[in-house]
């Protein structure tokens, strides 16, 4: 009920039609039984009394009535299917759009990492998007069906009330058995189960996991456990239509003495023929009031209503207490200051920084430097807003962070990180993303073209074999692959977008990983050139690109232990001195340059 009116009130309009069109769809064939009945009374009559008397008139109205209700009956049919569909895609993209803004509206990453909030986020982004549009589908088989048994009854009832009313209310008891028993069968395929045994499918045909999967030869595990997996769902479905069939028995065995019952007294009663007629097609009618056809996709498509909105209640809740409203466009002008943070992730109990402080003046480059799981990449996740700390503040030029409008301070900030997305879009798509709001302009090949040229990614684009337009994935027809250090050059390209659309700081985390020594020094060099002015924080393993950063910090145990330039660092002969010189002695021999201790 509850999807019903969420369905409602999105499209008032397509619902009232859909409505209209159950209506109509009941009615002719209501109609249609009626002619009928009447042609069978008159037709005696006007064979007897010929083709110019007042019977024979009756004959041949009855007869255009019936010809232009099955021509109105095709006619509804065809509207009906134009009103259904448009209804079922407006919904879709409707439920499925809210679940998209929800999760976006959330801004931090709580949503995914608080494990109260997690499993359920987790939950309506998988099932949500599971085709909510059955819900639409399912009503349109089931109502005009219901629709159907409703009118037949009117037309029971036009001969003998009491008969519709027992025949209506067994068949109405017939219809909620065979609801409950479909239910319990459901309820324990729908959710976890199937989720589960589809997850296993799908590893085995990611192209992703491919390699893994066929190295670590999982393909004969795989298979048995998908097998295993729906074998149980298999025996769970049949163990649940088991039960419940006693009592739905019963309700049928009634069915037919009620049935039979009703015919007996209208053969011994002197109704005539034409409301014998009536009587038997609307009984036969009546069976629509227990069907089932749609069933289960209206249970299908409203089990994604509630998820969506609890997903919309707790993300709500959620983001009023972290958005503030200050303006942060053209921020920071003067410094980012980290003042006593605390911080830790939800769930992990472990404190990643205790009472950090740090200033970032505006305008400067910092390196940061760290072992790994040191915090370098929290850092920047409190820094971008998309995580909060537990205690202490970050000012940006002397505000909280907190009071600033987080989607503006979003637009000040550019950030790659490791794990940046391959978008499966054109390469333009890949590169424009960093501006989005530009992506739509005349001038946005040409800007794009500058970001490639100065991220070094302007020779992949030239080798792309529909340019601008190619997709970026294999997967997709005429979409072509790149290497990890390609597509690394593209996110900085789509980076260099973001800071060409106003960003103010830039945040690259590590996003240079896959590239080797030389092309890394490029970029580098490069981009310190480019963001000349602008704030911009390096994380990096490798001190050949750290150490042209002016400041450099180190992280460890949630504290900077050191911080400096390059020459400072090595001068005060502490931890970064001793990774730069470990690292320099596997550089002059060849090997790994990564920090490492
Ligand atoms: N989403 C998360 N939930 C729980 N713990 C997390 C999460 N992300 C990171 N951590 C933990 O927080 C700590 C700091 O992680 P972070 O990624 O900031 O380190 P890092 O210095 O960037 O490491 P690396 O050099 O390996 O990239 C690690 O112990 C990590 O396991």
């Amino acid at each position: 009920m509850l999807a019903v009116v969420v369905l409602a009130r999105a499209f008032p309009r397509w619902f009232a039609l859909l409505i209209g069109c159950i209506v109509l769809t009941a009615i002719w064939p209501a109609i249609f039984a009626a002619l009928v009945a009447h042609l069978i009374t008159v037709l005696p009559a006007a064979a007897r009394s010929g083709p110019n008397s007042p019977a024979a008139a009756d004959l041949v109205s009855a007869l255009a009535g019936i010809a232009l209700v099955l021509a109105a009956q095709e006619i509804t049919r065809a509207a009906y299917e134009v009103v259904r569909w448009a209804l079922y895609r407006r919904y879709e993209e409707h439920l499925i759009g809210r679940v998209i803004r929800a999760a976006l509206g959330a801004g931090t990453l709580d949503i995914f990492e608080r494990s109260d909030l997690a499993a359920k986020t987790d939950r309506a982004v998988r099932i949500a998007g599971l085709e909510p549009g059955d819900l639409v589908d399912g009503l349109s088989m089931k109502w005009p069906l219901q629709a159907q048994g409703l009118a037949a009854a009117v037309l029971v009832a036009t001969v003998s009330t009491p008969a519709a009313a027992i025949l209506g209310l067994v068949w109405i008891l017939v219809g909620n058995r065979l609801q409950a028993n479909m239910r319990r069968s459901d309820q324990f395929t729908w959710e976890d189960a199937v989720h589960a045994a589809s997850y296993t499918h799908r590893i085995g045909l990611r192209q992703e996991w491919a390699k893994e999967v066929r190295i670590f030869g999982l393909t004969g595990w795989l298979s048995d456990r998908y097998g295993c997996q729906t074998a149980r769902i298999l025996a769970e479905l049949a163990k649940a239509r088991k039960v419940g069939q006693r009592p739905l028995a019963v309700l049928l065995a009634l069915v037919v003495v009620v049935n039979a019952a009703v015919i007996a007294l209208a053969t011994r009663s002197d109704l005539g023929v034409g409301s014998v007629v009536l009587l038997l097609q609307g009984m036969l009618g009546m069976s629509l009031l227990a069907d089932q056809c749609g069933d289960d996709l209206i249970e299908y498509g409203a089990s994604r209503v509630p998820v969506v909105l609890e997903l919309e209640h707790l993300v709500s809740h959620h983001a009023t207490t972290h958005s503030g409203t200050a303006r942060a466009s053209g921020r920071p002008t003067e410094s980012i200051v980290f003042e006593e943070v605390t911080f830790g992730y939800p769930e992990s109990g472990r404190v990643i920084f205790d009472r950090l402080n740090l200033e970032i003046r505006a305008g400067t480059s910092l390196g940061i430097v760290g072992l790994n799981g040191a915090g370098k990449t929290t850092l920047t996740k409190l820094l971008t807003g998309l995580e909060v700390p537990q205690s202490g503040r970050i000012l940006i030029d002397g505000t909280d962070l907190r009071e600033l409008d987080q989607e503006s301070w979003r637009k000040s900030v550019a950030a790659i990180f490791q794990d940046f997305v391959h978008y499966e879009m054109s390469a333009r798509d890949n590169i424009g993303l960093g501006a989005v709001e530009q992506l739509a302009q005349p001038t946005i090949d040409g800007e794009i073209e500058r970001s490639a040229v100065r991220a070094g990614a302007d020779a992949i684009l030239g080798a792309l074999p529909h340019g601008l337009d190619t997709t970026l994935s294999p997967r997709l027809e005429s979409g072509v692959d790149l290497s990890g250090g390609q597509w690394q050059r593209i996110a900085l390209a789509r980076s260099l977008m973001a800071v060409q659309g106003g960003a103010r700081i830039l945040v690259l985390d590590e996003p240079t990983a896959q590239l080797d020594g030389r092309a890394e020094a490029d970029i580098y060099d490069r981009f310190l050139d480019l963001t000349s002015g602008l704030t911009s924080v390096v994380i990096s393993h490798r001190f050949s690109t750290i150490r042209r950063s002016s400041r450099i910090i180190v992280l460890d145990g949630g504290q900077v232990t050191e911080d400096g330039s390059h020459e400072q660092l090595l001068a005060a002969d502490g931890t970064y001195a001793r990774m730069f010189r470990k690292q320099a002695m596997r550089f002059s021999s060849n090997a790994e340059e990564d920090i490492d201790d």
